[in-house]
């Protein structure tokens, strides 16, 4: 039996750094990587990836929209970047930030977490905002098959405050703040264990003081916690330790452009990679 997503993302990140590649084929990076749009110049950008992530950093994140953008062919593409990392030893992490009411949500786990999944990643990133306990069928169903979801809780674009931040006239806290309290709640078990659990929360790089000025407490809630928006949103290793503090250690960094500013060569791109990971691991630690 495979262990949780929680324990083997930990040992990732203790043995890689906490780097989380972002696989995100862009027109722009594609063309400036010297190849042509199309089906062709996908599979290439995706599979120098592969050869460049594969078993070198602790997470490789595709973002979803990028492959979809080629309809069935592109997810084939998708598909095959998720197999070989894994084949790799390297975790996935698909950001296709999935959401909706419960009974459909339970068609999007049995797609990207179940046992039969056709985009078999090792995690998921998921939005909470039809209700945190409209993602229970992919909480459970993560829970079962050993495999993790991210939950968006403060995202890194500067819109998602309006709602994030937002204090409902019925509730305590924060909307944010409910999120962290429901993957709290689900990582008790993981908590008590002494490990991370597999319920992880996205926090973007680039909030500033939110995570303290709305009282999360992401230590107790024992979450990883995907810190998307470092490098070409602006995020930089000062804001991580000013954001994140005590819960330094459970923070993965995503960087998707500035990364992949490094190609089209595997081996430059790679090279990239280790340092900034090596880089992450010295700067974070307390
Ligand atoms: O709050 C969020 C959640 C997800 N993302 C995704 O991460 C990458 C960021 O790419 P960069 O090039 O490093 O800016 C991208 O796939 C986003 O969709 C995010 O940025 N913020």
């Amino acid at each position: 039996m495979t262990s949780p997503f929680g324990t083997r993302l930990q040992r990732a990140m203790q043995s890689r750094g906490p780097l989380c590649a972002g696989l995100d084929p862009h027109r722009s990076l594609v063309e400036a990587w010297g190849l042509t749009y199309d089906l062709a110049g996908l599979e290439r950008f995706t599979m120098t990836c592969v050869e460049a992530f594969g078993g070198q950093v602790a997470v490789v994140k595709p973002q979803s929209a990028f492959f979809e953008v080629f309809g069935s062919r592109g997810i084939a593409v998708l598909e095959r970047a998720l197999t070989d990392l894994h084949d790799a030893g390297t975790l996935t992490l698909l950001d296709a930030k999935r959401g909706d009411i419960g009974s459909t949500m339970s068609a999007y786990a049995e797609a990207f977490l179940g046992p039969d999944a056709v985009a078999p990643a090792d995690a998921l990133t998921v939005s909470p905002y039809l209700g945190y306990e409209s993602l229970r069928p992919a909480l459970d169903l993560a829970d079962r098959t050993g495999r993790g979801v991210f939950v968006l809780a403060l995202t890194s674009n500067p819109e998602g405050a309006s709602v994030q931040h937002a204090v409902p006239r019925h509730g305590p806290g924060s909307v944010a703040a409910s999120v962290v309290e429901g993957a709290t709640v689900d990582n008790a078990l993981a908590r008590e264990r002494g490990s991370l659990g597999s319920v992880g929360l996205v926090v973007g790089a680039t909030v500033g003081t939110a995570v303290s000025d709305l009282g999360l407490d992401l230590v107790t809630a024992a979450t990883p916690v995907l810190a998307p928006g470092f490098g070409a949103q602006g995020g930089t290793v000062d804001q991580l330790r000013a954001t994140f503090g005590p819960a330094l250690s459970q923070v993965l960094v995503s960087s998707s452009r500035e990364l992949l500013q490094s190609g089209p060569d595997a081996g430059a791109l790679r090279e990239h990679a280790r340092r900034l990971a090596g880089e992450l691991a010295e700067s974070l630690s307390a």
